[in-house]
């Protein structure tokens, strides 16, 4: 970093707001945490442990918490919004008084406003009209990053400076981050992997095999792509770490709250069972509703966020979906290159000639 040190305002005091104060603290910046709770405030500032997120790991001593939004906020250089998507424009609307155009604001919360379907930095734009706005967003499963395991993650913003002073602020020996200008996809990606991480939670408890995760996987990114384009985002984005990335860790790993809430379904608990048991934010319950809704508006073929849908929220069993997902029309691979309506015409083809055949017969 820099010679003078940076000064960083955290707003959220869950596991990923207190990992990236921490790393930024852990990289010379002077950096205040902002949440609600004075008890969990107390805590951080005594025993630099945040009890109730990240109850393992010590947080860097230098981070100063505070309830009050304004001590926290002016004088911050950068300021990152990791509030999950319910509440976010409510805590940017209070933080609003104590914001200056100057700042640089970040997104890293990966979930969708439903009213008009807006990603986070949008809503940061809408309530502040600011210019220096970005997210981040990659593979970083907060505990991991609390340890100091090695993880990448990518700043997006049209803005130079925004994405110059998040790679300064943050990169460090442990936290590396790349740059890139497409916010609105990297945002995307980060939202819609949710899904998929809730399918690959409930595949795993239902037994299914590495073949099936990497089909589910693999899959996930076409119909990502798919939504992208519809969208008018770059699917290209997607190749990267806030895309397959993101995708990999989230289907993988235990540590994600969205794949426990579909291990937990998987096991045969009911939507609000498995919620309350997680006793966090899942953004993808939310998000496959809101996405399923899009898709049918504007006619994108994603089946799996369907099928998804119909297990969450119409009482489908996962096998039966599983079943029918298998023996859906007929596919293709990467449809960049051979499009899915070149093979449905091929077998309408095929059948054709079958039937005449058959009528020579
Ligand atoms: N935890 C993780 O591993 C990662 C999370 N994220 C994203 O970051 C976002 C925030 O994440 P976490 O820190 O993990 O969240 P979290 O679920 O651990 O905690 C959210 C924090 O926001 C606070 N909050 C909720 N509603 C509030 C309100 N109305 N006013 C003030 N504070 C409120 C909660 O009290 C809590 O401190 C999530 O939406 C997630 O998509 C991104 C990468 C990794
Ligand atoms: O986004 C994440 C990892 O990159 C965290 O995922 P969960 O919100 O499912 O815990």
């Amino acid at each position: 970093m820099s010679e003078e040190s940076m000064r960083v305002a955290v707003l959220g005091g869950g596991s990923f707001g207190t990992a990236l104060a921490s790393i930024a603290a852990d990289n010379g910046a002077d950096v205040r945490q902002w949440l609600r709770d004075p008890e969990l405030v107390a805590q951080i500032n005594r025993e630099h442990v945040n009890g109730r997120y990240l109850p393992d790991y010590s947080i860097n001593p230098a981070v100063k918490a505070s309830s009050e939004m304004g001590e926290v906020i002016e004088g911050a250089e950068l300021v990152l919004v990791a509030i999950p998507s319910q509440a976010f424009r409510e805590v940017v609307r209070q933080a609003r008084p104590y914001l200056n155009p100057e700042q640089i604001l970040v997104s890293t919360t990966k979930g969708i406003q439903e009213e008009g379907f807006k990603l986070m930095s949008r809503i940061l734009e809408e309530e502040t009209g600011f210019t220096h706005i970005g997210v981040i967003s990659g593979p970083n499963l907060a505990t991991e990053i609390a340890q100091k395991q090695l993880t990448a993650t990518v700043v997006a913003s049209d803005d130079a400076l925004t994405r110059t002073r998040v790679q300064q602020a943050l990169g460090c020996d442990y936290f590396r981050v790349y740059a890139s200008n497409d916010r609105y996809g990297v945002e995307l990606g980060g939202a819609l992997k949710n899904i998929y991480a809730i399918a690959a939670g409930m595949a795993a408890a239902l037994g299914m095999g590495e073949n099936t995760r990497s089909m589910l996987m693999t899959r996930a990114l076409a119909e990502m792509g798919r939504f992208a384009v519809d969208q008018g985002a770059n699917p290209m984005t997607f190749l990267g770490l806030a895309g397959v990335g993101d995708l990999i860790v989230t289907c993988s790993s235990s540590l994600s709250r969205n794949y426990r809430v579909g291990y937990a379904l998987g096991q045969g608990k009911t939507l609000d069972e498995a919620v309350a048991a997680l006793g966090q934010v899942a953004e993808g319950v939310n998000t496959v509703r809101l996405v399923r809704e899009k898709a049918r508006e504007d006619d994108v073929y994603m089946p799996l966020a369907e099928g998804l849908y119909q297990v969450l929220f119409q009482g489908v069993p996962a096998r039966e979906m599983a079943r029918m997902l298998m023996r859906g029309e007929q596919s293709s691979d990467v449809e960049f290159l051979l499009s899915r309506e070149d093979v449905q015409q091929a077998h309408r083809r095929v059948e054709a000639h079958d039937e005449r055949e058959a009528g020579h017969e």
